[in-house]
């Protein structure tokens, strides 16, 4: 059975490819949440830019998704000035939410630098974290971060869904080696990297000229 929760998958996407929609698909079927959503950032605080324009990005979700309606796009932060704190983010989700539970999925590589993300102790007050890890993957972590997530780690979805916020379960999803990085430095140097995103996206890539300059991405 469903339940009542939402999650939210936030990413770069510059652009979405197979990599995040395949870790999408398998989250959301592990966890049974019907709200799955992925929300590309605005103005990513801890990158120095990105290649495409926000509004580029969220409609290269948007056609990624369209075929499936289990998956959507939050758009809060693309809409919304300033650096794109997920905390800020996740207190505006909290508040659509009310006492129902959010879940904050991020991959491996995200997890891994939580403690460098603004004010991110105060994540856990708002959300539970659902780690995407690699299957047999150990992950260490530094040692506040071990220490927060050791405190709070649970094994079984149930335990995400009687209560609102601030436990931590890791998921096994199938990682596929992919990069939005691959996906731009190919296209920068004239190859075809199809097959690696789907190809409404890559039509829009080529109708407006996107990565065409991404050498050095
Ligand atoms: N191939 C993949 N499989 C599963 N998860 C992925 C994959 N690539 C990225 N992710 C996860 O998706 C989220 C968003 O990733 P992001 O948009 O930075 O993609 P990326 O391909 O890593 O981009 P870049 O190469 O520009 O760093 C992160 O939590 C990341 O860990
Ligand atoms: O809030 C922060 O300080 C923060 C710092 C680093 C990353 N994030 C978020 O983490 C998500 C994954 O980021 P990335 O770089 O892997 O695409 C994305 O939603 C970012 O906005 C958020």
């Amino acid at each position: 059975m469903k339940n009542d929760a939402i999650a939210i998958f936030g990413g770069t996407f510059d652009p979405v490819h197979y990599g995040h929609l395949r870790a999408a698909a398998e989250v959301a079927e592990q966890l049974k949440v019907s709200d799955f959503r992925l929300l590309p950032a605005g103005h990513p605080p801890h990158r120095e830019g990105t290649w495409a324009d926000a509004y580029h990005r969220l409609a290269m979700l948007e056609l990624a998704l369209a075929p499936y309606p289990d998956l959507a796009v939050d758009d809060r932060e693309v809409r919304r000035s300033g650096p794109s704190f997920m905390v800020d983010t996740l207190a505006s989700v909290r508040a659509d939410a009310g006492d129902a539970p959010v879940l904050l999925c991020v991959g491996q590589d995200a997890a891994n630098g939580l403690n460098r993300w603004h004010r991110w102790r105060e994540l856990f007050d708002l959300a539970h974290l659902v780690i995407m890890t690699r299957p047999r993957s150990r992950p260490r972590y530094p040692q506040d971060l071990g220490e927060m997530f050791a405190e709070r780690r649970v094994q079984r979805t149930r335990d995400l869904m009687t209560t609102p916020a601030g436990r931590v379960r890791q998921v096994e999803v199938t990682q596929l080696a992919i990069s939005s990085t691959d996906i731009r430095r190919q296209l920068a140097s004239g190859r075809d990297p199809r097959f690696l995103l789907p190809a409404t996206v890559l039509a829009y890539i080529r109708k407006h000229g996107l990565y065409a300059q991404a050498a050095g991405a």
